[in-house]
């Protein structure tokens, strides 16, 4: 394994989900007949405002819930349809994901922090000199024997980042990813996830709030509630004001216009 090739690009496609949260006698309907398609090898953004069901999205594309209906293709597997063993199996192997609170376990090591989806899987790491390429790669090569509590939150996310690559994923979810983060350390994050694809042909999926943030990717998916009103391509913005501007006025605007695909 060499985290530096490419990887075989995958498709991400979502077709006519709807999720309905049940709390005692109430219901959410937090997602709404929601298709996507996400080009492999592409890395998308999703923005909407709170309680949109950007999250949501993320959760069901990524297998950590299940749809109410409709189904979720990942490399062409149905994952809806997997059982609860299959599912987490094929999230460990096939799926990277990164949240915004970096989630990473105190007490170990920048290191081993990294390796737990091997550990969790009941597997080792092959060749250590695979371990080393990817700090390498990611910038935190003379991190790896810090704990979190030693390291900055852009090296924490990094960590994070790197954890959700080890299986080597063609796949990566990333939700907030820079939403702890300051602005110049999350450039460097957003150019980070912007290599992953643009180097190694990863399929990334990104939920963001931040204009800022979303001019990073290729195109911006517009949610509200729990329906998708737009799709653009960011090169039809020419920074990230101009992005801001169409995304304020594709949220305030009544009518819902036919989704792009990417
Ligand atoms: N586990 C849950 N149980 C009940 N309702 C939920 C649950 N998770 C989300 N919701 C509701 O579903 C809707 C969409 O939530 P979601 O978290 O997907 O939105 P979001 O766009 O990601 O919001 P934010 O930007 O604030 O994180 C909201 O009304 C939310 O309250």
């Amino acid at each position: 394994m060499s985290f530096s090739e490419t990887v075989r690009p995958t498709t991400a496609t979502v077709q006519s989900i709807s999720k309905t949260y049940r709390q005692g006698s109430r219901s959410v309907d937090a997602l709404r007949d929601v298709s996507l398609n996400v080009e492999a090898g592409s890395f998308v953004a999703v923005m909407g405002a709170s309680g949109s069901g950007k999250s949501t999205l993320l959760h069901l594309m990524s297998g950590l819930t299940r749809p109410t209906t409709g189904s979720v293709l990942i490399e062409g597997q149905n994952i809806a349809e997997l059982s609860d063993y299959e599912l987490t199996c094929f999230r460990r192997r096939r799926i990277g994901l990164v949240f915004q609170a970096f989630n990473l376990v105190p007490s170990l090591s920048a290191r081993d922090n990294i390796l737990f989806p091997l550990y969790a899987a009941g597997e080792s790491l092959a060749n250590d000199s695979d371990l080393q390429e990817l700090a390498l790669q990611l910038g935190i090569e003379d991190r790896l024997h810090h704990r979190p509590d030693a390291l900055s939150g852009g090296e924490q996310q990094r960590v994070a980042i790197a954890r959700s690559l080890i299986t080597n994923p063609a796949i990566v979810f990333a939700d907030e990813p820079t939403g702890s983060l300051d602005s110049v350390t999350g450039d460097s994050i957003c150019k980070l996830l912007r290599n992953l694809c643009d180097q190694q042909q990863r399929t990334i999926v990104m939920v963001t709030h931040e204009p800022s943030v979303a001019i990073w990717a290729d195109s911006v998916v517009v949610l509200k509630d729990g329906q998708i009103v737009n799709q653009f391509l960011t090169k039809e913005c020419t920074n990230a004001q101009s992005l801001a501007a169409r995304y304020q006025q594709i949220v305030s605007s009544d009518a819902q216009e036919v989704p792009l695909s990417t």
